[in-house]
């Protein structure tokens, strides 16, 4: 999938609601079944090919021009074809199904099932089970022509463990441009397995505000601290997750969280230079991200306006 015009940090690239929806705990029975020979491998792919088969004949054919990497390239089947991109969602529903799997489900998206895998993606999904879509949002400003891309795995992993998994489950060699680093960089691989493990660590690591703030010995240096980890954030293309690998809503990843971190930090130092220049990050990014944002971007123009009305103003001055 390619931009065909310029995307904001935070913009939602589409919103769509999946075609078909199984649980979760099929497709573990199916491989479970393809290797003792069982019979569960057939009833997952009897299911969908029922459920296939009530879909109106439109999607019926957008389905079957997805990609199957489950077999060879002559053999496509529904089931694979669902196995290859069908994305992890989570469904609050009451079934008596067994604790593991009740809210797991694998849902198919036509227009996001286009993506391909980077390990530093210029965008992340989300599914909201309340209204039932999935929105796409970019994660840092996208180009018009350049390629729009998700993450399939962790990618806090190092980049041998992240290869050996996207061989495994989807058979292909990742030439995404943080995994073909040039060989001219001596340690550059080393450096970014190094890069990524830090920051799937960082917020634990880190101090509360509240110690930074009230430490008269001014020891730490919090915004030091924040502005490394989102340049190595940057580096690394790993701005739209959360620690540990999660990606989640927008506004819960690490990159908002350390535009936030900054405004605090700068608010309680009455730095009004460098609380606007955070503030005004944050709402460019708000901006972007649309109508449900209003109230929020209004929020921040009255800071913009009366930086001494922001509730930490002056607290480390
Ligand atoms: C969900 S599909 C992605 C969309 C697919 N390229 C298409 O044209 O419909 C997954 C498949 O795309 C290819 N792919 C995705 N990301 C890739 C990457 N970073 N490097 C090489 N191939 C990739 C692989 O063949 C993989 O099995």
């Amino acid at each position: 999938m390619f931009a065909r015009t310029y995307v904001p940090q935070g913009a939602t690239i589409l919103t769509e609601f999946p075609v078909i929806v199984v649980p979760r705990d099929i497709m573990i029975k199916e491989i479970v079944g393809s290797v003792a020979g069982l019979d569960e491998a057939r009833s997952q792919g009897e299911l969908i090919d029922a459920l296939v088969s009530c879909l109106d004949s439109q999607l019926k054919k957008e389905m079957f021009t997805l990609k199957d990497c489950s077999g060879s390239p002559n053999a496509t089947t529904l089931s694979g074809i669902f196995s290859t991109n069908a994305l992890d969602i989570e469904l609050k529903v009451n079934a008596t199904l067994p604790k593991s799997a009740k809210h797991m489900y694998k849902a198919l998206f036509l227009q996001t099932s286009r993506c391909n895998h980077s390990c530093g993606p210029n965008a992340v999904w989300k599914f909201d089970s309340s209204t039932f879509a999935l929105t796409l949002v970019a994660v840092r400003a996208i180009r018009p022509g350049e390629e729009i891309t998700i993450s399939y795995i962790n990618s806090f992993l190092p980049r041998h463990l992240r290869r050996a998994q996207l061989q495994s489950e989807w058979k292909f060699t990742c030439h995404c441009t943080h995994c073909d680093i040039p060989w001219s960089f001596p340690g550059a691989i080393a450096q970014s397995d190094r890069a990524r493990h830090e920051l799937s660590t960082f917020f634990k690591k880190l101090p509360d505000w509240e110690q930074w703030c009230f430490d008269e010995k001014n020891e730490m240096d919090l915004i030091g601290m924040h502005l490394r980890a989102m340049q190595l954030r940057e580096e690394e293309g790993l701005e739209g997750f959360k620690d540990g690998g999660a990606t989640g809503h927008w506004t819960d990843v690490a990159y908002m969280k350390h535009i936030d971190a900054l405004v605090m930090c700068f608010g309680a130092l009455a730095d009004v230079q460098g609380f606007r220049k955070w503030v005004n990050k944050a709402r460019e990014v708000k901006l972007a991200e649309g109508p449900n944002s209003v109230s929020h971007v209004k929020v921040l123009d009255s800071w913009l306006k009366e930086p001494k009305k922001f509730y930490v103003w002056g607290w480390k001055a």
